[in-house]
C-alpha cells in the first residue's frame, strides 16, 4: 500500500501528542511527544520502569492514553481497540514470549493472521468452501513469512521445544502475518546469546525491506540500538529526556545520569 499520502509533509507517519497515561497515582507518561518518520527504525530506550512498554501500550490501545493524542497515518488512534490499531495495520511483539503453547510454530504464525478471518465458526460452516480456499490463501502468506525467517526447520514443532532465540523470531513471524505497516518490537533480543542477538538483527532488517516497515524498537542492548536504529527517544520516569541520532543520544548528559542513577541496563 502506498502511504506516501498518508503522512505529514516532514515524513511522520505515527504522532504521539503530549501522550499522559496514569496508573492510580503513579503518571507513567508525562506528556509524551514524538513523531516517528516512515521507513525509519526508530529505538525507544531507557531505564527500567521509564515508560517504554506503556508508550507502546498506549499506541497499541491496551492502556489508552488519558489525555493527548496518538495520529497514526493521519488519524486518531487513540480511543480506538486493540483489535482496531492492528486492523489499522500496527503490530507488536510482546516483551515476554506469548506463543500458544503446545501448538506448532505454523500455527502460531497463523494465528497472527486472525484480523483477516471470518468471525465467527457458523459463517466458515456455511461457506466452507470459500472458507478452504481462503484458509490455502493464508497458509501461502504464511509460508512467505516462514521462508523469510528461515523457520522451515521447525514449522511443524511445538514452540514450547524450540530455542528463546527461535520462539522470538516465531513472535516476529506472527507479527509480520498480520500484513503491518508499523511494527513494534518490544525486547525482541532479550535473553539472547549474541549469536541470537546477530540472527534476529538480520530478520528485522530483512522483513523491513521486504515488507516496507517503519518501525518502533525497545531494546536495552545498545549496540544493537546504535547499530540499527535510524533516531532513537530517552525515556527516563515517564518522560522524554533525549532525541536524535543513538550516538548522541547516549553521549546526553542527562541520558548518562538517568542510566547510572537506575541501573546497568545500557551495557
Ligand atoms: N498495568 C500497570 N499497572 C500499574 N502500574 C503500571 C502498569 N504498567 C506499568 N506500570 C508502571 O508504569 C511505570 C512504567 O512501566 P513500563 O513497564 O512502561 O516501563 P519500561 O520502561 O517498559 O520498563 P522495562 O524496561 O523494565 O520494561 C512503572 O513504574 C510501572 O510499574
Amino acid at each position: 500500500m502506498d502511504t506516501t499520502d498518508q503522512t505529514t509533509h516532514d515524513g511522520v507517519t505515527l504522532a504521539c501528542e503530549q501522550v499522559v497515561r496514569r496508573f492510580g497515582g503513579l503518571k507513567a507518561l508525562k506528556g509524551i511527544d514524538l513523531g516517528i518518520r516512515q521507513g525509519e527504525i526508530f529505538g525507544l530506550v531507557g531505564p527500567n520502569g521509564s515508560g517504554k512498554t506503556t508508550l507502546v501500550n498506549a499506541v497499541t490501545g491496551f492502556y489508552p492514553p488519558q489525555e493527548g493524542r496518538i495520529v497514526f497515518e493521519g488519524a486518531a488512534i487513540n480511543h480506538l481497540k486493540p483489535y482496531q490499531v492492528a486492523a489499522r495495520g500496527i503490530a507488536r511483539t510482546f516483551q515476554n514470549v506469548a506463543l500458544f503453547k503446545g501448538m506448532s510454530v505454523l500455527d502460531n504464525i497463523l494465528l497472527g493472521r486472525h484480523i483477516f478471518m471470518r468471525p465467527s465458526a457458523l459463517a466458515s460452516l456455511f461457506y466452507w468452501w470459500w472458507a478452504q480456499k481462503e484458509e490455502v490463501a493464508h497458509r501461502r502468506q504464511v509460508e512467505e513469512i516462514i521462508d523469510l525467517l528461515q523457520l522451515e526447520s521447525v514449522r511443524d514443532e511445538p514452540v514450547d521445544v524450540i530455542p528463546l532465540g527461535m520462539q522470538k523470531r516465531v513472535e516476529l513471524a506472527r507479527a509480520l502475518a498480520a500484513e503491518p505497516r508499523f511494527l513494534i518490537l518490544d525486547e525482541p533480543m532479550a535473553g539472547m546469546n549474541q549469536e541470537e542477538k546477530e540472527y534476529m538483527v538480520r530478520f528485522i532488517l530483512d522483513a523491513q525491506e521486504a515488507l516496507n516497515l517503519t518501525i518502533l524498537l525497545i531494546e536495552h542492548h545498545m549496540d544493537v540500538v546504535t547499530a540499527i536504529c535510524d533516531r532513537v527517544a530517552v525515556l527516563n520516569n515517564g518522560e522524554k529526556i533525549a532525541e536524535g541520532t543513538a550516538r548522541d543520544a547516549i553521549k546526553d548528559p542527562a541520558v548518562v545520569a538517568a542510566y547510572i542513577g537506575k541501573s546497568n541496563d545500557a551495557a
